[in-house]
């Protein structure tokens, strides 16, 4: 079996027995047609949109960190997380990340900008997809209609080269 980070083709990688060494979670809040974006302004796709989210701390589970990310992020409390997506990306320079995706319908506050984010409520059917992390687009639209998923990526820093991708 070739490396990890060479691998060209998610065909190439052993899926059952890779582990992330990162684990982060994205959380999208849903509300009247429209979803919570930002503009992120720092870190790991900086310059891209994206919806809040960030790195699990130790002790903590994935939902609480998609409540702390986003209320730190954009100052809104998502209310009942639901988990609907695990996301794998093997980087090709060794990164290897989970991230686990929930949604929201319910959420308190009002949304500010913080040094980390530039949050914007952006109708369903103009999500910005160009401005978004490559895979986004093959798999957020069946988390809107309500699908849960499980993708698999190797990326190449920004650029998609493999996946594999399972709606459930
Ligand atoms: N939607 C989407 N999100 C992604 C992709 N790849 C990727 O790392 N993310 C998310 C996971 C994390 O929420 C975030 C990476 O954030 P980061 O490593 O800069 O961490 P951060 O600064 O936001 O968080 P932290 O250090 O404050 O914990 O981006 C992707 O392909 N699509």
């Amino acid at each position: 079996m070739i490396e990890t980070h060479n691998a060209t083709d998610v065909k190439d990688i052993d899926w059952n027995e890779w582990t992330a060494d990162k684990f982060a979670v994205i959380t999208y809040i849903f509300s009247e047609g429209k979803v919570l974006l930002i503009n992120k302004k720092r870190g790991l796709g900086a310059g891209k949109v994206n919806a809040p989210g960030g790195h699990i701390e130790e002790g903590e589970t994935a939902v609480e960190a998609a409540v702390r990310e986003t209320e730190e992020e954009v100052g809104l409390t998502p209310l009942d997380p639901l988990q609907c997506g695990k996301l794998y990306f093997q980087f090709t320079n060794g990164l290897k990340m989970e991230g686990t995706v929930f949604i929201a319908r319910e959420y308190k506050g009002v949304e500010r900008e913080t040094d980390e984010a530039d949050p914007f409520w952006v109708a369903i059917d103009d999500i910005p997809y160009s401005r978004m992390w490559e895979d986004d687009l093959l798999w957020l639209p069946h988390v809107i209609k309500g699908k849960s998923i499980s993708g698999c990526f190797i990326f190449d820093d920004d650029d998609m080269v493999s996946y594999q991708l399972d709606i459930i």
